[in-house]
């Protein structure tokens, strides 16, 4: 395993939409939605959203049909599949979306092996056949359990980087790179340290934060639009710092073809 840990966001980050909208809106809840949208947390709409689209007849496989056509960015998947995984990078997700929706689009684009963790809404589906999605943080009754004022109730993403970085303090510094999207990527932002890396999607609402204040944000910050931009600056900061001779010990032998390809790359990338 190379030193580098790569964290990616789910929705608008490793897929191009919201998955829980993108559901919604495919099996035509969009209007109970925009109902009950002031009034609940993402968390338990999207609960109750899923007991809506229960009684309106909608099954397992439905959702899960809708959710292997989401929209992609092909460099994307490409870039999680073969240039990163052949540096052996460590690949997790930290999502707001739920274990449901992030396995069946992972596991569709035969990229779900490449994580070695997801950290999202845990769910399961009940003995009526409906889909219920709790919180990663118990909230039982408290505002906000995990303490964190930027965060929604029901997960801070600054909170499972702290536990990230803490599974380190034993081992040898690992450098981060962190790409998201939206306002709950910008805590864990603020967790990263001098020699990791945040690539926030331009335009976007971290990226609006980061930009106000760029002052709290001590790792190097490279933003990304395009999924050329992101498979590009990915692969440049995995390998940026890794020397030739650490380069022939870290590409996957398992996989040759894909280790050449690294190594021609990032050779064009450093010439
Ligand atoms: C105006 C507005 N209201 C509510 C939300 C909440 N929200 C929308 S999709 C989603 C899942 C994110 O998953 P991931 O962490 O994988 O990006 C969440 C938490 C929002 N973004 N904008
Ligand atoms: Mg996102």
């Amino acid at each position: 395993m190379s030193g580098t840990v790569v964290i990616f966001d789910f929705d608008n980050t490793i897929i191009d939409i919201d998955s829980d909208n993108w559901v919604v809106d495919e099996l035509g809840a969009t209007d109970q939605f925009n109902q009950l949208f002031p009034t609940m947390h993402w968390n338990s709409l999207m609960d109750r959203m899923m007991e809506e689209l229960h009684l309106q007849g909608k099954t397992i496989e439905d959702i899960k049909q809708v959710l292997n056509r989401v929209p992609i960015h092909p460099q994307i998947v490409s870039a999680i599949k073969a240039r990163t995984n052949c540096f052996r990078c460590d690949l997790r997700v930290v999502s707001d979306a739920n274990t449901l929706f992030i396995e069946t689009v992972l596991k569709h684009l035969g990229i779900l092996e490449c994580f070695s963790e997801i950290n999202t809404n845990p769910c399961f589906i009940d003995e009526e056949g409906r889909l219920r999605i709790l919180p990663y943080h118990d909230s039982h009754n408290h505002k906000s359990p995990h303490g964190c004022t930027l965060c929604p109730p029901n997960m801070c993403k600054g909170k499972i980087i702290k536990i990230i970085q803490s599974t380190f303090a034993t081992e040898e510094k690992k450098k981060i790179i962190y790409l998201g999207d939206g306002a709950g990527d910008f805590c864990p932002s603020l967790k990263l340290v001098e020699g990791d890396y945040m690539m926030p999607r331009r335009d976007f609402p971290v990226w609006d934060l980061i930009c106000k204040n760029r002052h709290l944000v001590t790792s190097e910050v490279h933003e990304w639009s395009s999924g050329e931009d992101f498979e590009r600056i990915l692969l440049h900061l995995i390998t940026s710092g890794i020397s030739m001779e650490d380069m022939k010990n870290n590409v996957d032998n398992t996989n040759m073809s894909h280790s050449f390809d690294c190594k021609f790359e990032t050779i064009a990338l450093e010439a």
